[in-house]
């Protein structure tokens, strides 16, 4: 190929730039997107700390992450101190300290776009909605062009944006029907978390093209038409990012497989409930305590994720705090429960024909992975999002059951309530029929991202839009 076609070739390519909020999260779901984009054969650049990058990559497994450029920039050492699983209010403010630093990608973001601006046709900047700050000198590249990703779901977007805008009187016009009970955000986050926040959306103001969900049509239809009535920019539902199927649910990255799969096999169809509330919760001794004890008396199948949430560097020394279990439990338990300390394999897991049901804290990444594989939900909300979407997954979605009421939230779940809970979400008519309907539901959203299906299309008109 001539020298001057080459040339041509490279200015008609556009090139993304994924800029993550450094949190398991959020990480995962936008290198979950960079995978589905670089499949149209768009170069992808993910950026961020070299920490970061590398937790990213080491928990994502079953695919291919080669065909991506990851670009580590150096950002001074950070404060990243244990989780306190005594505060009340549950919002991991130990993170604060590796979202401030963020601050500091701002300057090599901004190199990076300047360096690929002139061999490119666009600079397609895909952040997420808390790193608007870092990704603001866009706004002076020529052929710059940025789209926040929301990493909640569009119903918690929406009722956000509803309160902050508050417009009772335009909701009418929407003609919109909120279900009752719609938790108010206290106790959901730091004041500190939310002058973080607030300082984004000043920046997103100004240069913000479109926005993206990770949710389809499917499940939130209403709440993106909403979205797209009330906004100025577009909203996209191109979810779910995480794969709709497990490619090689027999492996990891290292070619061998978590002793839960092979567990899991053994089991029958839909008997397994399995435990787990993310990466951004530590749970009290005595909750834990009480968890343990409601599970063992439940005589369900159960595989328990037990560890606290990460610290801001997942590779930073210092001390790590091992949950006690009551003397003697995995031994009791042993053939029914399994008790995980390392990092699960929770889309293989959810995926598995043996897991029915999970009980969760509801982070987003779990409700959709959930919903994709068609796995019902016992909510545990625990702060953040969490409680709203519990009103999703429960009232409007009807594919989960509330475990643990967030008005209760100051209060110890005992082993008792846990006892019951689990035995009517596993056991009874009721819990059946969530679990019917949830497969309903996964069946759809999997038939959405297949070529003709809602977000599939979606996805497609999204890369028709940045490639124009
Ligand atoms: O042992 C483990 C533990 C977690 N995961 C994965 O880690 C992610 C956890 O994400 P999520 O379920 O969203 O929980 P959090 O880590 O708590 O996520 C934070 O970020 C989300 C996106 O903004 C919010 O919705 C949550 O409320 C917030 O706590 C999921 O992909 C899980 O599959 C594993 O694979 N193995």
């Amino acid at each position: 190929m001539a020298h001057g076609d080459q040339h041509h070739q490279n200015q008609s390519q556009v090139v993304v730039v994924m800029v993550p909020l450094p949190a398991q999260g959020h990480l995962n779901q936008l290198l979950h997107l960079s995978r589905l984009i670089s499949a149209y054969n768009i170069p992808v650049h993910y950026v961020g700390a070299a920490t970061h990058n590398r937790q990213v990559k080491l928990r994502a497994h079953c695919w291919d992450q080669t065909k991506l450029q990851f670009h580590d920039f150096p950002t001074p050492p950070f404060l990243s101190p244990p989780p306190n699983p005594k505060a009340t209010n549950k919002f991991p403010s130990h993170l604060q300290p590796s979202f401030k630093a963020t601050a500091h990608l701002r300057q090599p973001v901004a190199k990076l776009l300047r360096e690929l601006s002139p061999k490119a046709r666009r600079v397609i900047v895909i952040h997420d909605s808390m790193m608007t700050s870092v990704i603001q000198d866009v706004a002076s590249i020529p052929n710059g062009e940025s789209y926040t990703f929301h990493s909640v779901s569009a119903f918690t977007i929406f009722l956000y944006l509803w309160e902050v805008i508050g417009m009772p009187k335009k909701l009418e016009k929407l003609d919109v029907k909120l279900p009752d009970g719609i938790p108010s955000l206290e106790g959901c986050f730091t004041i500190e978390f939310m002058n973080f926040l607030g300082e984004q959306h000043e920046h997103q103001k100004l240069i913000n093209a479109g926005n993206l969900h990770n949710t389809s049509r499917t499940i939130e239809g209403p709440y993106i038409d909403l979205l797209n009535r009330i906004g100025q920019q577009k909203h996209w539902a191109i979810g779910p990012f995480n794969p709709t199927t497990v490619a090689n649910p027999n492996n990891n990255s290292n070619g061998s497989r978590h002793k839960c799969l092979e567990w899991l096999d053994k089991q029958e169809q839909s008997s397994v409930m399995y435990v787990s509330f993310g990466t951004t919760t530590a749970m009290k001794d005595d909750q834990i305590q009480e968890l343990a004890i409601g599970l063992e008396e439940s005589k369900q199948k159960f595989i328990w994720v037990l560890r606290d949430a990460d610290k801001g560097d997942i590779f930073s020394d210092g001390e790590v705090r091992r949950a006690e279990l009551p003397q003697g439990y995995e031994e009791r338990v042993k053939g029914r429960g399994l008790v995980v300390r390392d990092w699960a394999p929770q889309l293989e897991i959810l995926s598995h024909k043996s897991t029915g049901g999970f009980l969760s804290h509801c982070g987003w990444n779990s409700c959709i992975e959930s919903i994709t594989m068609g796995v019902p939900i016992a909510a545990w909300p625990m702060h953040s999002d969490q409680p709203r979407n519990t009103v999703l997954i429960t009232k409007l979605l009807g594919v989960g059951f509330v475990m643990r009421d967030w008005d209760k939230r100051d209060e110890l779940v005992t082993s008792q309530s846990i006892k019951n809970g689990v035995q009517k979400f596993m056991w009874s008519e009721e819990g059946d029929e969530i679990r019917k309907r949830a497969a309903e539901l996964g069946a759809d959203v999997r038939q959405s991202r297949v070529e003709g299906g809602a977000s599939h299309m979606e996805f497609s008109s999204f890369i028709a839009h940045i490639t124009r």
